[in-house]
């Protein structure tokens, strides 16, 4: 048997790892074409990290999740969890892996008809649990998702971010090593989400579960996910960790998930307002932690005497690094201005917006 040092560090096996993974699934009339949902996917999960996987819909997303708990299988390609081939398990093999692998879902799939107890209790029935030891299974779960005072009530009377608690302890119960999260937020709204967020950090953080999690939401990403990947056609476009992606987005899909919480540069009619007040130079200065702060930005200027007014930009926080891009009008002699930017770009990278560019 295994210790787990032996599972972690640089050279462990992922827990999870899809190789050369495709799903296609048959046209749905006979003029129709076959839907490749997954095509060509290689993608390995560390144990006890938290990937965010995002992606437009029909980008194969909950595909990946139903071929990780075995639920489909693969056209072609390998899935393996924990080192075992799952395309290639028996049945019965098959509900010892699930075990390891709990699941939550966007509309929480509650059995409406039971108490949260009857929620939590149900999966340690299936598992064969003894009754004998459900009470103090149950209680601690209840504990842990903050909901003690609620063993009794039935489900329905519960607010979303209170059902998502129950469908967090009810995918605990038999103690998996494994979350598979389907848009767990996308019910909720921002005050609930932030409090689900917390408690799925604290499932991944004090109870070490290697978390997937599937969301459209990329709030969800920079709060929670190490590492991102991307799915566009069926395909992992770009993947990385989240500060990296985040900071320098590559693929145009991942600028466009990015560009809904980070905006690099003014959008279109932002610019066209600045260009009326400022035809001179514009530049967008893309800041990362390990390089140079703004505060050096703005010294290389002054000492130049180059004027320079910030119009637009923020800093924002990935997992406790930053990075920013902040966009300034510069005004002053021609040479100082090259000068300065000269400098500039050795401590940021610099994007110049050309005065008859449309964004
Ligand atoms: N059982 C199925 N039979 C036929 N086509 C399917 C089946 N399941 C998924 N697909 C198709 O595969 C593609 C990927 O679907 P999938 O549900 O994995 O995407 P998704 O990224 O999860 O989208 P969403 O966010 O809308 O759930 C889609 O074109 C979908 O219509």
């Amino acid at each position: 048997m295994p210790t787990t040092s032996t599972r972690t560090g640089p050279t462990a096996e992922p827990l999870i790892r899809l190789s050369d993974v495709s799903r296609t699934f048959p046209a749905a009339s006979r003029r129709g074409t076959p839907v490749h949902a997954l095509d060509h996917v290689d993608l390995d999960v560390a144990q006890g990290e938290v990937l965010g996987v995002v992606g437009y819909s029909g980008a194969g997303k909950s595909t990946l999740l139903r071929l990780v708990n075995a639920l489909d299988r693969p056209t072609s390609g390998s899935v393996s969890v924990a080192g075992r081939e799952v395309s290639a398990l028996s049945e019965r093999d098959l509900r010892e892996v699930r075990r390891d692998i709990g699941m939550i879902f966007q509309q929480f799939n509650l059995f409406t008809s039971r108490t949260v107890w009857g929620n939590i209790a149900y999966p340690l029935q299936v598992a064969g649990v003894p009754k004998d030891q459900h009470r103090a299974r149950i209680s601690e779960l209840l504990h842990f998702v903050g909901l003690a005072d609620k063993a009794h009530t039935h489900v329905e009377q519960l607010s979303g971010g209170q059902k998502q608690r129950v469908g967090i302890a009810r995918a605990l119960a038999t103690s998996p090593r494994i979350l598979l999260a389907d848009e767990p937020t996308s019910a909720l709204d921002p005050q609930t989400t932030s409090e689900v967020l917390a408690l799925l950090r604290r499932v991944n953080e004090e109870l070490g579960l290697t978390v997937v999690l599937i969301t459209h939401e990329m709030e969800v990403v920079r709060s929670l996910a190490h590492r991102v990947a991307v799915m566009e056609a069926g395909r992992v476009v770009e993947i990385g960790d989240t500060y990296d992606v985040f900071a320098d987005p590559q693929h145009p899909a991942t600028q466009r998930f990015v560009s809904t919480l980070v905006e690099k540069g003014p959008p279109p009619r932002a610019l066209e307002r600045l260009r009326e007040r400022h035809p001179g130079r514009m530049v967008t200065l893309s800041f990362r932690d390990e390089h140079a702060s703004p505060a050096d930005v703005f010294a290389a200027f002054i000492e130049r005497g180059v004027a320079f007014e910030l119009v637009h930009g923020g800093v924002e926080d990935v997992r406790g690094r930053t990075f920013g891009h902040l966009t300034f009008t510069l005004t002053g002699d021609d040479a100082a201005v090259a000068a300065a930017l000269a400098h500039v770009a050795t401590l940021a990278e610099v994007t110049e917006t050309h005065p008859t560019e449309a964004r």
